[in-house]
């Protein structure tokens, strides 16, 4: 048979072959593939298989993997990627121990990246995204999701969506996008935080019309919204055909983890202080736990989410960047998995899961991304890893050598030499 690219002499192979979302136990059973070639046509996977069974297929191009690991591309499920300005001057603030949520209430955090986004214009907006973007893919991104949320009026959530919709159709990874107007109570609102709601629930209607989202988000947190205003909104959005997703029980245990279960979100998000009885009704419901753990990390804080306690119970864990200004402020989701490791104490076999079967199910692409079957887009990462366990331990760089995004090699690693 004749193909466009023969990727042979791959050392491992993680095709992450499981109908998920991958729950519990099974999320340490990894199945791991040696010797293995992929033959790639027209932008999708045709055959993988191994590697001395390569010999049937021709091919306009070959790349020999020379023994290294190669995976789906990462899914990344919860970034915050259209936005303004940057905010490294509250480094000092963190240093000093100024909470987060104090900055916020500051006017600070949060609503320092709404001023900068409600001034800069759409193609500052759109040029920063796609930089951030090209960011991700080196690093072995090959799926986004993208909030808005730093607009919070009507104008610039819209003029946010619009920049993530055309970052989708002008760069080559696929941006899937969340509406999270009900991010941060803006001034003027204090006092109302329910009419501001009802402001942003508005949109929903042009929303779902212009397709600028899929899904709703809603920021459940002291000082931001409360568990009753987030259930009444995130209904308001089902009704109207949106999947939700909560930023829940991320600094203050508010039960946002069992409301996330209640209103059947696809995902709840941050879940650093889940109850125990948020992490049982987890475990036991098809909601997604996206956990954020540099988040935490970069917030100083050592809280982290309990995944030993949700994976041990039967939960389905995915995990994210969180990119955004503020709270994590990095594109690369190999440093999340170290972090995973180190902190959330999951297994690698857990994190590969997490960052690609578990993260595609998270943001409604399970039967899209996140793995490498025939006739799917072939989303492929060769690593500079001789197994898969290598990513984890070996943290803060870079190990993505090659990328292939619907078949297109769209990243190479450099060199100096
Ligand atoms: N916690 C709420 N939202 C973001 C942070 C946004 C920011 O600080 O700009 C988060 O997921 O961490
Ligand atoms: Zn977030």
């Amino acid at each position: 048979m004749q193909t466009d690219i023969l990727i042979t002499n791959i050392g491992q192979l993680l095709t992450m072959d499981k109908k998920g979302p991958v729950k519990g136990s099974e999320m340490n059973d990894l199945p791991v593939m040696e010797n293995a070639a992929i033959a790639v046509k027209d932008g999708r996977i045709v055959w993988h298989g191994p590697a001395d069974q390569a010999g049937n297929f021709d091919a306009d191009k070959t790349i020999d993997a020379e023994s290294r690991l190669v995976t789906p591309g990462l899914v990344e499920p919860h970034t915050h990627l259209v936005f303004g300005g940057s905010r490294e001057e509250e480094m000092a603030l963190k240093q000093q121990g100024v909470p987060y949520l104090d900055i916020l209430k500051q006017g600070g955090g949060i609503l320092s990246t709404v001023r900068s986004t409600r001034e800069a214009t759409y193609e500052e907006l759109l040029k920063k995204a796609l930089f951030h973007l090209d960011r991700m893919a080196m690093h072995g991104i090959t799926t986004v999701e993208a909030k808005s949320g730093y607009g919070l009026e009507k104008e610039t959530e819209l003029k946010q969506l619009k920049v993530a919709k055309e970052a989708n159709a002008k760069h080559p990874l696929d941006i899937v996008t969340t509406f999270l107007g009900a991010h941060a109570i803006p001034p003027g609102y204090k006092e109302n935080p329910d009419s501001f709601l009802d402001l942003m629930a508005e949109l929903f209607d042009e929303i779902k019309a212009e397709n600028l989202a899929e899904f709703v988000d809603i920021f459940t947190e002291t000082g931001v919204f409360s568990v009753e205003q987030s259930r009444r909104y995130l209904l308001k959005a089902k009704e109207k055909g949106f999947g939700v997703k909560i930023h829940a029980d991320e600094i203050d245990q508010l039960g946002g983890t069992e409301l996330a279960v209640e209103v059947g979100a696809i995902s709840g998000e941050h879940l650093a202080v889940a109850s125990d009885e948020g992490v049982r009704k987890l475990a036991s419901s098809d909601t997604i736990g996206v956990l954020l753990p540099g988040t935490i990390f970069y917030l100083g804080k050592d809280t982290y989410a309990p995944a030993r306690k949700m994976i041990d119970e039967g939960a389905a864990i995915a995990i994210s960047t969180d990119f955004n200004p503020g709270s994590s402020v990095t594109e690369n989701l190999q440093l999340i998995m170290s972090i995973a490791a180190l902190k959330l104490k999951m297994s690698p076999a857990e994190i590969w899961h997490a960052v690609t079967v578990n993260a595609a199910h998270a943001i409604g692409r399970g039967d899209t991304a996140g793995m490498i079957a025939e006739d799917r887009a072939a989303d492929i990462v060769i690593w500079d890893a001789p197994n898969y366990m290598y990513i984890p331990y070996h943290y803060g760089v870079n190990h993505a050598n090659t990328v292939l995004k619907n078949g297109e090699v769209i990243y190479r690693r450099g060199t100096v030499r």
